[in-house]
């Protein structure tokens, strides 16, 4: 009987197919695929060429809303790791981990032992990656307050943990920011006391400042922004407005009112050669923006943390309709207290989260044609209400009714107390985690073309975001098993190896069985006769 192990320690593949040079490993990797032309089927093989940078260079994370739930439990997170804090709580104590961060604390399935043991070893233990513990953080935030009581007011971490990060935290206070208070709930004026003055391109320019003075001062190679501030009201996207890369650059020059907070971030961002990440709903990246983006070469991804019921719903509508069973109506009620929740109380900014938290069935749905008609969909319904009690705890209550074989129904309700910020915190390291190690992976065929980098709409972060931005003309993938294997088989890629197929051959016939029982058995002899 095959069990499981796990390698820990580095690993080399041993292949004409990767090659270990100082600067860069060079894997070469046939990807396969199938193309479907009518009711003809054909085979694809591509010859690729992978290369990645393997010095993990100094990296600074500036984050936008630092002050926030998310932000300030980010940097609590990192800063505890770092110090390898312990606490005590009434269930016992407790120490600082990287839980629900899929690079930090999930394992890939490397391959099979000769006896047929599957082995393990975590993402992270795959190519050269940053680590949170090594980040710089920095950011910014239209209020004033230091990390040491934004992490109080946010009630998120235990207290014994709260004072023993206070000393660590009091002195890290946000950078004034862009405020344009038309794009978020007005209930979030009185905390704007750090804001930033001046026109749109005056302020974007002091942002650029801002980025290069943090780059410099703490000495980095290089710097990512991620967007972890309330969400806005989607901006319009208009011609002449936000359409074009240049009408963006001008329209911030001439105050354009209809640009964001957000979109001037990601401009400056673009223009310093930041990659820029959105963990809200907002349409930050109009059509504009992404134009810069391929123009200057930025990564950009987003939109909206997929951290808590839109995850769990990505999983459940995957299961269901794999499973041939169709869902008709789906409700996602929630409620929570945080300051996040208070700003989704207002109805523009609810409709942004309502966006994003809807479409994530789409690609699902779409998928199967035996159960859904062209053009049907469940009954999908998003509901968010404000109740300051429960803080960060959200509470989210969903039910999904199926119809199954023989004209029955199913009904699945679900409760589940996602504490917010402490599963969305993991999400950012991901995402910059991810971000990065793109930023040093470059493809080409085989011997051929120039090294070519991920294109700038960085769809392969999709797995932490609801709404994936993706490149136009690529499908939006929403199945969260199907984004997980393309992060683990594009790092497999990276080292000459086959994507996990979970076919298993080799315990699925007599012949493949028996010669691995074969090897266990000489295993066990050998091992015995050392032993004697
Ligand atoms: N589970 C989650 O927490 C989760 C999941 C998905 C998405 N999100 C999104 O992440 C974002 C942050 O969530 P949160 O719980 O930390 O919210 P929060 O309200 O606690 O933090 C947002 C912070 O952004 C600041 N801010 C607002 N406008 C700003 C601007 N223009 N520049 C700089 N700072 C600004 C606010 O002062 C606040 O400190 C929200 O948009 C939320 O919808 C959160
Ligand atoms: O991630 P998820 O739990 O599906 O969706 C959540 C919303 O329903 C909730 O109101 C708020 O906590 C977060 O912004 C998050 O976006």
């Amino acid at each position: 009987m095959s069990s499981c192990t796990n390698l820990n320690q580095q690993f080399t593949v041993q292949s004409s197919k990767c090659q270990y040079k100082s600067d860069a490993i060079i894997a070469n990797f046939n990807y396969e695929t199938t193309l479907v032309e009518g009711n003809v089927v054909r085979p694809v093989e591509t010859k690729l060429q992978f290369r990645t940078e393997r010095k993990v260079p100094k990296l600074g994370v500036m984050l936008v809303g630092m002050g926030g739930n998310n932000g300030c439990t980010c940097i609590a997170g990192a800063i505890a790791n770092k110090l390898k804090l312990t606490w005590q709580t009434k269930e016992g104590e407790k120490k600082a981990n990287y839980w629900g961060s899929v690079m930090l604390a999930s394992t890939v399935k490397l391959g099979n032992d000769a006896m047929g043991n599957a082995v393990h070893t975590p993402i992270s233990n795959m190519l050269p990656m940053i680590h949170p513990n090594d980040i710089v953080w920095g950011g910014w935030d239209i209020n004033n307050m230091n990390l040491g009581d934004a992490m109080k007011r946010a009630k998120v971490l235990d207290y014994d943990l709260q004072q023993q990060l206070y000393p660590h935290m009091k002195d890290i206070v946000p950078l004034p920011s862009v405020y344009f208070p038309d794009f978020i709930a007005s209930n979030q004026n009185e905390r704007a006391n750090n804001v930033l003055t001046g026109t749109k391109q005056e302020q974007m320019e002091q942002l650029r400042k801002d980025i290069r003075d943090f780059k410099s001062t703490n000495n980095l190679d290089k710097v990512i922004i991620l967007w972890t501030a309330n969400t806005e009201r989607f901006a319009s996207v208009e011609e002449g407005v936000n359409d074009r890369a240049t009408t963006v650059l001008n329209s911030i020059k001439r105050d354009e009112p209809e640009i964001s907070a957000s979109t001037v971030f990601a401009v400056a961002s673009i223009l310093e050669g930041c990659t820029f990440i959105n963990g809200s709903p907002q349409n930050t990246f109009v059509p504009g923006v992404i134009e810069l983006a391929r123009q200057q070469r930025v990564f950009l991804a987003g939109d909206d943390f997929k951290s808590g019921q839109t995850k769990m719903k990505s999983v459940l509508v995957d299961f269901l309709v794999s499973a041939g069973i169709k869902p008709v109506s789906i409700v996602s009620y929630n409620h929570l207290g945080n300051n996040d929740g208070k700003n989704l109380s207002a109805p523009n900014q609810f409709r942004s989260k309502e966006i994003s938290k809807s479409n994530v069935v789409d690609d699902m749905v779409a998928s199967n044609n035996i159960l859904f008609e062209k053009d049907e969909h469940p009954d999908h319904v998003v509901v968010i209400k404000y109740v300051p009690h429960v803080a960060d705890s959200k509470r989210a209550m969903d039910e999904y009714t199926s119809e199954i074989f023989m004209g029955g129904k199913n009904t699945i309700v679900m409760h589940n107390t996602c504490e917010d910020s402490l599963l969305a915190t993991p999400l950012i390291y991901d995402l910059v985690i991810l971000g990065e190690l793109c930023e040093r992976i470059t493809m080409r065929k085989e011997g051929m073309e120039p090294w070519e980098a991920f294109h700038p709409v960085l769809s392969l972060l999709s797995y932490m975001l609801k709404a994936p931005l993706v490149p136009n003309g690529a499908p939006v993938v929403n199945a969260l098993f199907a984004q997980r294997q393309a992060i683990t088989n594009i790092l497999r890629a990276c080292l000459g190896l086959a994507p996990e197929n979970h076919m298993s051959l080799e315990h699925r016939f007599e012949s493949t069985l028996e010669e691995l029982e074969k090897v266990s058995n000489s295993e066990k002899a050998s091992k015995k006769r050392r032993v004697d």
